[in-house]
């Protein structure tokens, strides 16, 4: 499976954001997608994941057409929002992103438990941390089965343990043939094969 930008620029509020940005990702690789704020990496994902349109060029997915006919079906988008309700429990919240996305990954208790949340799906969404919601949305990577993870600043929040065990996740997942476009300043934790660094704008 290959996933290819070419000559993708982006646009927000009529401004062009960046122009020219081209990368492909094979099977197993990872992209880190680096630079300041407002560069443009939160929209570079979005792009890429179908949420925002392309002002030029555009994204493909090859490979295996027959059960990824196309780019955004094929992503799990883990934005800054986390994409849980709060008066729904842990378990809850997961258990309708299994429904929703298709039940072709974990439990959302053994989800819970790979993020190390084993013991807190029965409480609701709102009494949890900062790190705890960031890990629950991380979780929610796990319960649907999607080749490409676009991933914005996966560890904002994170404690170290919580970090390194992320880090596990996602080199389990190119290891078993997934692809990763991260956005994030600090280290993923992991060889990424690719950097893109977008430019300054201002
Ligand atoms: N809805 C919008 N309308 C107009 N401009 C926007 C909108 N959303 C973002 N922008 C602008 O687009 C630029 C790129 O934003 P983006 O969020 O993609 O940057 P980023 O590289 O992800 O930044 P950060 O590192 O701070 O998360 C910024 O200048 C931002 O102010």
């Amino acid at each position: 499976m290959r996933l290819a930008a070419e000559g993708l620029s982006g646009e927000r509020g009529g401004e062009r954001i960046f122009s020219g940005i081209s990368f492909e990702l094979e099977s197993g690789r990872a992209l880190a997608v680096t630079g300041p704020n407002g560069a443009g990496k939160t929209t570079l994902l979005r792009i890429i994941a179908g949420l925002l349109p392309a002002a030029e060029g555009r994204v493909t997915l090859s490979g295996d057409e027959e059960r990824w006919p196309g780019v955004a079906g094929a992503c799990h988008y883990l934005g800054h929002l986390n994409a849980m309700k709060a008066a729904l429990t842990v378990e809850e919240n997961l258990a309708f992103w299994r429904a929703f996305l298709g039940a072709t990954g974990l439990f959302p208790q053994e989800a819970l438990e790979a993020v190390g949340l084993g013991g807190i799906g029965h409480l609701p969404f709102a009494y949890l941390s900062a790190g705890q919601r960031r890990r629950t949305a991380i979780a929610r990577l796990l319960v649907s089965h999607r080749p490409v993870w676009l991933l914005d600043e996966p560890t904002a929040g994170l404690d170290q343990a919580s970090a390194s065990r992320f880090s596990a996740l996602m080199r389990e997942h190119l290891a078993a043939g997934g692809i990763i476009v991260a956005a994030t300043h600090l280290p993923l934790g992991f060889e990424t094969v690719e950097e893109l660094r977008m430019g300054k704008r201002q």
